[in-house]
Parts: structure tokens; C-alpha cells; sequence
């Protein structure tokens, strides 16, 4: 049987892309990817067997010759090709996004049009990759500072937003100068697939990016191993984080890890309370809550908090559950099952720690469906409060001072994203520098841009993604002392 992707496309898992061929994965492990709105099996995926493995680093070294080599202007010229090829199977795309991975199609559409623009910055960027000439001392003498590509990269990125953050990581890899092996999540493998061709098809030179699935942890320890790869760039929980870490430790190896959050918001008396509790909601349940900076601890000031609590309830409640194919869902299925499991244990442990206002339940019992979930009043030693929830629930807490709004905030060893609503500029100001955070959100839902740096401190991990600083992490510094008189 096959699953048709609501055009005449019928669902079939890729194949790995190796040296500029496709292939089947040799290993004999495969997994079944599944569609969380129905649980059926869409297709089974095949694995990279270590000699798979063995020759994407042998291609991704080859690739990186000839990457390296590229005129800056070429390489741009790929990748807005690229692009505007991503554009054009959009549609495609998104579908692929929704059966595999659950969102709402309109969810999806947009993910793939924030893919589209961010890898259009990398590219613009592309040929602005300047060094500098210094003033040497000695006559004859040049002090040069140069840019250059870091090396072959291994790019993991995983299931809640597969498209942007694999995007992300392969515009700032090839803008640089860099060739890849991207690993994207095997549970939703397809969408990643075809944005990929996408720059494939625009004339990325055999080898520059390469494309294996497998069995993460044996996939990524094989890889790290090699002396290839000089960089690692990783998006997901911080336990595989910090295995990473250590992997790539004996190596030196340049790493980049964008891990969980737990995302504070504080609501101030002068904000506009139920504007800003329904602006919240679509933040907090966009792609079902498994978003890394999702708003998720909710501290709202004494005055405001009845009715931001009542608002924001209420909106919640109203949001449409379901198949994310379906006309008018606004909020699909979980996933997977283990975010399915994790959120109905997370809720039945908060239960003795705040008030449930709305949801609380699964959906159904077929379909990783849960209902947006609001907890009110929640004691600051819950679980919930430390844990990143990563699925629909939101947790609303009252706060007197703005000293005890910043200390609930910075209570996590999260610090990630942030949220303040506040007119006044001298609060805007102490948030800003007081919250322990990679960014702060005044008066927006919006913490991550093409062109600003994406990243977190503490548990959510350490480098950027997006903006100058995201490409600064695919390149190295040469210094170079030219002495002309010699
Ligand atoms: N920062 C994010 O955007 C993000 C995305 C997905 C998951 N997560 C976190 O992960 C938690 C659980 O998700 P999960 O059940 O998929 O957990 P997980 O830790 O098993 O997997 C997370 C991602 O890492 C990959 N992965 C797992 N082990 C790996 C390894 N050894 N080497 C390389 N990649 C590896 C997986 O393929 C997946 O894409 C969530 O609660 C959330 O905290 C964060
Ligand atoms: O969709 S985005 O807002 O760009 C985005 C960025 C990062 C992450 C990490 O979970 C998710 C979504």
C-alpha cells in the first residue's frame, strides 16, 4: 500500500545520497516512518551501513576540494538556485512535512518559506565573507586576516522543524565553503530528502552535500571518528548534546549545539492583556509546543493575571486538534509516540502542582493527538517548571516584582528564548540584561531571524545559527604575516 501525498505523489522514504549518486542504505537495520496523525506506516527507511558511511567521507573530503575552490559569486549563484528551487516544490514539501511529521499544512507551508529565506541570507551573505589587512610594524609588511571554509561538516538535525533546521545548517555550511554530511531525523526524512534535492538539482558539485540516515547514535559516533570532518553542527536534546561533546572532544572538533529550552515570558500590568494572551497562544501551540524556544513558563504580574489567565484558557480551548491535512486543523498530533507518552506523563505529575484550566486529556485513541493543555497557579518546584516540556502545555504562574519575575525565569538550567510585554523602557531594560537567555523578545513572539544569531547559554547549548555568527561558525580564522622586502 501506498500513502499519496494529497497530489498523485505517492510517499516513499529516500535513499541516501552519496558522492553525487543515490543509493539505498546497506545496513540491515531500517525504520518504519510513520504518520503521527494515523499511525500507519507511510514507508520503511534504509540505513547507511559503515561502508556507506566510509564512502560519504571519502566523498564529503573529495567535495570539499572542490567546494573550497568555488568562486564565492559561484557558490552564491548555486544556492539562490537552489532556493528558488525549494519555492517551487513548496507545496510538495509541505505535504511530505504534514504526513511525516504531523503540523498543520498551512504550519508547514510557512516552514518551508522560513527555510527558503534563510538559506537566501546565507547566500546573499555568501559574498561578504571579508577579511582585513592590519597596519605591521616592520617596512614591507602586510598583517592579513582570511576567512576560510572549516572543513568537510557532519550536520544533525531532528524531527520537530526537519526542514528549517536542516536548511539552516546547510546554507551556512556551503555559503562558507564547506562541504556536507547532513543526518537529518529518520522519523521524518522525506520533506528534508526533497529540500535537499532541491540544491542538488541547482548544481552543488558531486560530494559538497551528502545525505544518511541510520541509527543516530552509531551514525554520528562512526562519523565523528574520522579525521574528516572538522565540524559538527547538532540540534536536539541536551543528553545527546553532551555526547556529542565528548565525541567530539579527542578530535577538537568545532562544534555547534542548539538544545532544549524552557522559554520564560513575563507579563506586565501594562500590557495589553488579552491581545497579548491570544498572541501567545499561537506561539505556544504552533507545531503542536515541539519547538526549542516555544514559549512554555508563563509569569504574569498580580494585576493582570486573572484575566490573562481567563484569555489565554479560553483561546487555547478553542484551538481545532487535528489531522494536520485536514481543512482548519490549527493544531496537529505530537510527533511521535514518545512525545505523546512524555506529555501525558508531564501532565499527570503537574497536576499536583498547579490547576488545570483547559486540556489536559489525549485526543482519540489512535493518532498522537493531545489536548493544548494550560496549567495555572503552578508552584515554582515543579517538575514542569525545571524539565523543557517540548509538546502542549503551558504553565502560568503570578509574579509581584520585577526582581521575582527574573528569578523564577533564570530558574532553569534552560536559556534559550524570552518573552517580556511591557511598554515601560526602563523594565524592557533591566529584562534585557538581567534574563540569562540567547535572546529576548520585547513585545513579539519572535526570537529567531535569517539574519540575527540564534543560540543559547547554559544547558541550551553554546554557538550560533543564522546571521554573521552563524557563519562565522564554518570558517576559521588564517592570520597571515607577508613580508614583501624578503
Ligand atoms: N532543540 C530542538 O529543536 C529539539 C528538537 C527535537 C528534540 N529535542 C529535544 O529532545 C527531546 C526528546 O526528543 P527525542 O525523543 O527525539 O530525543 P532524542 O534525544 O533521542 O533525539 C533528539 C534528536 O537527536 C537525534 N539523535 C539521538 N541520538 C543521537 C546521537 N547519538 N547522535 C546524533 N543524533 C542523535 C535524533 O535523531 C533526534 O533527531 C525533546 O524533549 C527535546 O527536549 C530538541
Ligand atoms: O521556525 S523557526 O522559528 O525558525 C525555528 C527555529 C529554531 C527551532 C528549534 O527548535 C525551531 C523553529
Amino acid at each position: 500500500m501506498s500513502v499519496t501525498t494529497g497530489g498523485d505523489m505517492p510517499y516513499r522514504a529516500p535513499r541516501l545520497f552519496i558522492g553525487g549518486a543515490w543509493r539505498a542504505g546497506s545496513a540491515e537495520t531500517r525504520n518504519p516512518v510513520i504518520n503521527p496523525a494515523t499511525e500507519a506506516v507511510l514507508d520503511e527507511l534504509t540505513h547507511a551501513s559503515p561502508r556507506d558511511l566510509d564512502d560519504a567521507l571519502a566523498a564529503v573530503a573529495r567535495g570539499f576540494k572542490v567546494w573550497r575552490a568555488t568562486p564565492a559569486a559561484a557558490r552564491q549563484r548555486v544556492l539562490l538556485q537552489g532556493v528558488q528551487n525549494l519555492r517551487a516544490q513548496r507545496e510538495a514539501i509541505a505535504r511530505l512535512l504534514t504526513l511525516e511529521q504531523g503540523k498543520p499544512l498551512a504550519q508547514a507551508r510557512m516552514e518551508v518559506d522560513t527555510a527558503a529565506d534563510m538559506v537566501q541570507w546565507y547566500a546573499e551573505q555568501a559574498r561578504r565573507v571579508y577579511g582585513r589587512i592590519l597596519p605591521a610594524p616592520q617596512p614591507g609588511a602586510d598583517y592579513e586576516v582570511r576567512k576560510e571554509p572549516v572543513g568537510p561538516c557532519l550536520l544533525m538535525s531532528p524531527w520537530n522543524v526537519p526542514v528549517i533546521l536542516a536548511a539552516r545548517k546547510l546554507g551556512g555550511a556551503l555559503a562558507a565553503g564547506c562541504s556536507c554530511i547532513l543526518k537529518p531525523p529518520e522519523e521524518t526524512p522525506a520533506s528534508v530528502a526533497k529540500m535537499v534535492e532541491c540544491f542538488i538539482e541547482a548544481g552543488a558539485p558531486d560530494g559538497v552535500i551528502n545525505l544518511v540516515f541510520g541509527v543516530p547514535q552509531r551514525v554520528s559516533s562512526h562519523l565523528i571518528a574520522s579525521d574528516v570532518i572538522r565540524k559538527i553542527s547538532f540540534t536536539g536534546s541536551v543528553a545527546v548534546g553532551q555526547g556529542l561533546a565528548g565525541l567530539a572532544a579527542p578530535g577538537l572538533k568545532r562544534l555547534t549545539l542548539e538544545l532544549g529550552g524552557h522559554s520564560p515570558v513575563i507579563v506586565f500590568d501594562d500590557a495589553d492583556v488579552d491581545a497579548v494572551a491570544r498572541q501567545l497562544v499561537v506561539a505556544k501551540f504552533r507545531n503542536a509546543g515541539q519547538l526549542c524556544h516555544a514559549p512554555t513558563r508563563f509569569f504574569v504580574q498580580k494585576g493582570a493575571y486573572a484575566r490573562f489567565v481567563d484569555t489565554f484558557a479560553a483561546a487555547a480551548s478553542q484551538l481545532r486538534v487535528g489531522d494536520g491535512m485536514a481543512e482548519g486543523t490549527d493544531m496537529g498530533p505530537l510527533a511521535n509516540g514518545r512525545r505523546l507518552s512524555a506529555i501525558r506523563e508531564l501532565v499527570a505529575a503537574t497536576r499536583a502542582d498547579g490547576t488545570v484550566v483547559t486540556g489536559g486529556e489525549r485526543v482519540g485513541d489512535t493518532g498522537y493527538f493531545h489536548q493544548p493543555t494550560v496549567f495555572a497557579d503552578v508552584s515554582p518546584d515543579a517538575k514542569a517548571m525545571r524539565d523543557e516540556p517540548f509538546g502542549p502545555v503551558a504553565l502560568i504562574r503570578a509574579f509581584d516584582t520585577p526582581a521575582q519575575a527574573i528569578e523564577l525565569a533564570n530558574a532553569t538550567r534552560y536559556g534559550l528564548g524570552s518573552y517580556v510585554f511591557t511598554d515601560s523602557a526602563r523594565l524592557q531594560r533591566q529584562m534585557i540584561t538581567e534574563l540569562e537567555v540567547g535572546s529576548v523578545a520585547i513585545n513579539s513572539t519572535v526570537v529567531t531571524v535569517a539574519e540575527a544569531p540564534f543560540g543559547g547559554v547554559r544547558d541550551s547549548g553554546y554557538g550560533y545559527e543564522s546571521g554573521e555568527e552563524g557563519l562565522d561558525s564554518y570558517l576559521h580564522t588564517k592570520f597571515v604575516n607577508r613580508n614583501h622586502s624578503a
